[in-house]
């Protein structure tokens, strides 16, 4: 349930910000030629294969292990069985997960403390994310909270890191897109429209794994300096 309650921050908070981000960030991706561009209108998202190879991704799959706890949802908005896989934030003082964190800013081009600490995920099956946005809303129980140490989400990256044996794939439920997990492969999308606004054609879910297992790790970037 969500509860409205007034706050300082206007519901369109950091909207210049995340135009200007939203800007920076795509024309450096538009140079990159690694980058592959989704093809949609609606929300501008991207992949990039070979981003960690395959001993990076058995190295971090190693670390999700020895961290993974049940996953940590904003509760009073998430109801249960929202999120049912197992996650974590990997040791960000770990030299392998800095040297992964500074590839992923380097690739954006984001101010690096624009950045959080690099989250694990595992899905066994049964295990799911139902449809959300990664930005914030307005009028939840984090919002305050969240707008004062960083502000709005600006980018997403996530990395597939293992082949799942069924299910589990990614899907962009407004866009009809569904993207299979393939190991080192490194997905990023503009939570805002190029006008700054937070983009509700975001909407994604990562779908039950049915067989197998699913190891992901996710690095969210803010409108500014997160604490
Ligand atoms: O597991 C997935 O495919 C999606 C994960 C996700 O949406 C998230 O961690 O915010
Ligand atoms: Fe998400």
């Amino acid at each position: 349930m969500t509860t409205k309650t007034k706050s300082k921050y206007p519901d369109n908070a950091d909207q210049a910000l995340l135009k200007k981000l939203g800007a920076q960030v795509r024309e450096r991706l538009a140079a990159n030629p690694a980058v592959y561009k989704v093809p949609s209108d609606e929300v501008e998202l991207f992949a990039v294969g070979d981003f960690m190879t395959p001993a990076e991704c058995a190295k971090m799959i190693e670390l999700i292990d020895a961290t993974a706890k049940p996953s940590k949802v904003f509760d009073v908005d998430y109801s249960s069985g929202y999120r049912t896989s197992y996650s974590g934030d990997v040791d960000p003082y770990d030299p392998f997960v800095k040297k992964i964190g500074r590839r992923v800013d380097d690739l954006l081009g984001i101010d690096p403390r624009f950045g959080e600490t690099i989250q694990g995920q595992r899905y066994m099956p049964g295990q799911e994310f139902q449809p959300h946005h990664d930005w914030f809303h307005p009028g939840t129980s984090y919002w305050d909270y969240e707008m004062s140490r960083g502000g709005q989400r600006s980018f997403t990256t996530m990395a597939f890191l293992n082949e799942v044996e069924g299910g589990g794939t990614t899907d962009f439920t407004e866009l009809g897109i569904a993207l299979e997990p393939k190991p080192g492969v490194l997905l990023i999308w503009n939570n805002a429209r190029p006008d700054g606004i937070t983009n509700l054609k975001t909407m994604h879910a990562g779908r039950p794994v049915t067989a197998g297992s699913k190891y992901i790790f996710t690095k969210w970037y803010r409108a500014r300096e997160w604490r």
